[in-house]
């Protein structure tokens, strides 16, 4: 999708928003057009779900994000590779409205501008997060933490004591079983193992039915069989999420990947299968080694 286009779209889209509608901290951004075309869906018409364009971010002078560009399909899953310091976290920290960038465009989708939303609002937009340690309750079991994880009419109290309905109970049973924890559902969720509680976490995420999944590093500290089980989990759930996927484990990427996006400098280095980006000479240099 090219800036012309985008800037199209966004014309047409601001003679109908609501004046109010999109408005943030970031305030004054003239084109008025940060609002989803369909209650609850996000408009992927052009093909993108994700779409960065030109993104500079520097931190005391250091150019931490220098010029980043990439898209996302929808449906894709997207591993992002790249050396200690090349901008994967900023990135995210963008995406998910935790960091402001210096300039740049943050689209979801083609209609909705992300740097006019603030990070909760993002996440509410359906970009769900998870950081590279599990953050689940662990004294609440696997059960109470993906109910507590749910995301309920803002008219019910989002409580225990809400009880579920059939199709909620249904999408947790789902859930349970896609992430490999439909034997665990009573355990305390502080006695699972280290994969089991990051598997749970991913689930706590997918209650929340994000249209698009960050994940920073989700195998590091696994067994290999967790990795393993780890890898099913993402290629199911490929297609019905997108999901970009920051990892150093080149061995679990290939078994996950179709295109690999190297990150250096705050800028993409090389995209492209792992065979193809494994060859560059340039990602060979700076980060495979030789
Ligand atoms: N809040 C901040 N203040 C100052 N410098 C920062 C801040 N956040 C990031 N940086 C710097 O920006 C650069 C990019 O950091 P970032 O964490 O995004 O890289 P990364 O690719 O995620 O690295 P790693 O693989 O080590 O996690 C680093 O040099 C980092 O020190």
């Amino acid at each position: 999708m090219t800036p012309d286009l985008m800037e199209d779209g966004a014309r047409r889209l601001a003679r109908t928003a609501a004046p109010e509608q999109g408005k943030t901290e970031s305030g004054g951004r003239e084109a008025g057009f940060s609002r989803i075309a369909t209650p609850g869906e996000v408009d992927v018409t052009h093909g993108r779900i994700l779409y960065l364009e030109d993104v500079h971010r520097s931190f005391d002078g250091f150019k931490a994000i220098n010029g980043l560009s990439l898209d996302i399909a929808p449906g894709e899953l997207r591993c992002i590779i790249g050396p200690n310091g090349a901008g994967k976290t900023t990135m995210m920290d963008i995406i998910t409205g935790k960091t402001r960038p210096d300039k740049g465009t943050v689209f979801f989708g083609s209609t909705i501008d992300l740097l006019r939303h603030s990070e909760p609002e993002i996440a509410q937009l359906g970009i769900g997060r998870k950081f590279q340690k599990p953050t689940v309750f662990e004294q609440l079991t696997v059960f109470e933490n993906l109910e507590l994880a749910l995301k309920t009419d803002k008219n019910v109290m989002p409580s225990m004591l809400h009880r579920l309905d059939s199709r909620q109970s249904d999408r947790l049973a789902e859930i349970l079983h896609t992430i490999h924890l439909a034997d665990s559902v009573n355990r305390l969720s502080g006695n699972l193992s280290h994969g089991q509680k990051q598997w749970l976490e991913i689930g706590m995420l997918l209650m929340q039915d994000p249209k698009l999944l960050l994940l920073d590093e989700p195998v590091a500290g696994m067994t290999d069989e967790e990795t393993a089980r780890t890898a099913e989990l993402f290629l199911t759930l490929k297609g019905q999420h997108s999901l970009m996927v920051v990892e150093h484990d080149m061995s679990f990427i290939r078994t996950i990947s179709e295109i690999v996006t190297v990150l250096c400098d705050g800028a993409v280095l090389a995209q492209g299968t792992l065979d193809e980006v494994q060859a560059d000479e340039r990602v060979i240099e700076v980060y495979l080694g030789r």
